[in-house]
């Protein structure tokens, strides 16, 4: 261990400790947190089933950084080095379309056996897998809808596709013995204004409706649903906004997914958990960085990010959230990406771990609202980024900056050889 790191540890130790914090508690607790990796950063939310069909749906990735994975194998080439610069074990957030397969598959006739090279490298690797129905990129889904189309064939098709999904994400769980949290977002809307905004809306609560009737085994698979504001060539009405899918998730009792980039430009997701976490039984969250829209930006230690992962630690409720991420951004190395992503989704949280919870709320509660503003903002200079050096010593990942220098290798190594 390096003694500038042991040093620089043991003195924040200290000045934590005379907060009443355990640094130490800290650590252990990070380290039981899972963050779910989002497969299609590492692709630009391509696939393998059909690779030169460009990406639909009203999202969209930027820039043209060389060296994208082409194949399963490069894929998972990408993210074992990924996950190797991250301290903690984690999971994987698959979609439907990333299937290993010789053989075209329809998407409503997807099934387990298009999955199974995935359970044996996420058993290899420790890796609890989440999934998620890919209802976009596909000709039935060209006019904007599925779940919610008019038609009544497109709807059929697309029920069916949810259904395999949900089997397919039960099928991971009783694999790895760890549920998998299978996470339904749907593009359906349109680009002006409508006149019938209430016809789509029964129409997708229908077919959520069928989707969801085989209730699966909640060890295997959990079901959740993902609400937007608004896409691309659907900025005038999104069929699943926020208000449909509260209401579904209460009254069905599913998994709410809080996209950070699916709400109005100032509104935030961190201020809406402990409202939500009253009335369904658990929250998946998509942690992104929308600039200015939904933009997908990697995400940044921003204000935002500090607060939703204080959210979820000051509300002790970390069995109830599963934290994802959902950014992809084509500009830089897409590897660098999910690393400094996800590093900075886990420094938030050891942010939140090393407050002083009970300091601060026992200022609350007595009223002493000038002590609960003075440590938050002294909280803001406390020497976090020691320990957060310690833990990736722990763990084994490089300490600061350090993991460029892997970054960059495997680039020139592997990467730079990739001709698309
Ligand atoms: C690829 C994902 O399913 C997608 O990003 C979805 O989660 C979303 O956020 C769409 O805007
Ligand atoms: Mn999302």
């Amino acid at each position: 261990m390096s003694q500038d790191v042991e040093q620089a540890f043991q003195l924040a130790k200290e000045r934590y400790a005379a907060l009443g914090v355990d640094v130490d508690a800290a650590m252990a607790t990070l380290k039981t947190i899972p963050i779910s990796l989002h497969c299609w950063q590492g692709d630009d939310v391509i696939g393998f089933e059909d690779p030169d069909r460009a990406l639909s749906g009203g999202i969209m990735a930027t820039g043209n950084y060389p060296g994208k994975a082409r194949t399963v194998a490069e894929l998972r080439r990408d993210l074992d080095k990924a996950y190797s610069l991250i301290p903690g074990e984690h999971r994987l957030n698959l979609h439907a379309i990333y299937l290993d397969s010789d053989q075209k598959v329809p998407r409503n006739e997807i099934r387990p056996e298009h999955f199974a090279s995935w359970v044996d490298w996420a058993k290899e690797n420790h890796h609890g897998v989440d999934f998620n129905p890919t209802c976009f990129s596909h000709p039935m889904a060209d006019d904007g809808f599925t779940l919610a189309s008019e038609d009544e064939g497109v709807r059929q098709f697309w029920v069916e596709h949810c259904i395999a999904s949900r089997e397919v994400g039960a099928y991971f769980g009783k694999e790895l013995g760890t549920p998998a949290v299978t996470n339904i977002w749907i593009p359906d809307g349109y680009k002006d204004v409508p006149v019938d905004r209430f016809g789509p809306r029964m129409r997708l609560r229908d077919s959520l409706d069928i989707i969801f009737k085989e209730s699966l085994d909640p060890e295997h698979n959990l079901d959740a649903i993902e609400c937007k504001l608004f896409g691309l060539g659907s900025e005038s009405y999104v069929v699943g906004s926020h208000e449909f899918y509260l209401g579904y998730a209460t009254s069905r009792q599913k998994l709410l997914c809080l996209d950070a980039g699916h709400f109005h430009p100032t509104e935030v997701i961190s201020d809406k958990i402990s409202s939500v976490l009253l009335y369904v039984p658990e929250l998946l969250l998509h942690v992104s960085r929308p600039v200015r829209w939904d933009s997908d930006h990697v995400v940044t230690l921003t204000d935002e990010l500090q607060a939703i992962m204080q959210q979820i630690i000051r509300s002790r409720a970390l069995d109830r959230i599963h934290i994802g991420l959902d950014f992809f951004d084509a500009s830089i190395n897409r590897i660098a990406a999910w690393v400094i992503g996800t590093r900075n989704a886990l420094r938030a949280l050891l942010l939140a771990l090393l407050e002083p919870r009970d300091m601060l709320l026992q200022y609350e509660h007595e009223g002493n609202f000038t002590g609960r503003l003075a440590l938050l903002e002294e909280l803001k200079g406390m020497p976090f980024g020691a320990v957060w050096d310690m833990y990736c010593e722990q763990q084994g990942v490089p300490v600061g900056f350090a993991f460029m220098d892997e970054i960059n290798q495997y680039e020139k190594a592997v990467l730079s050889q990739r001709r698309s």
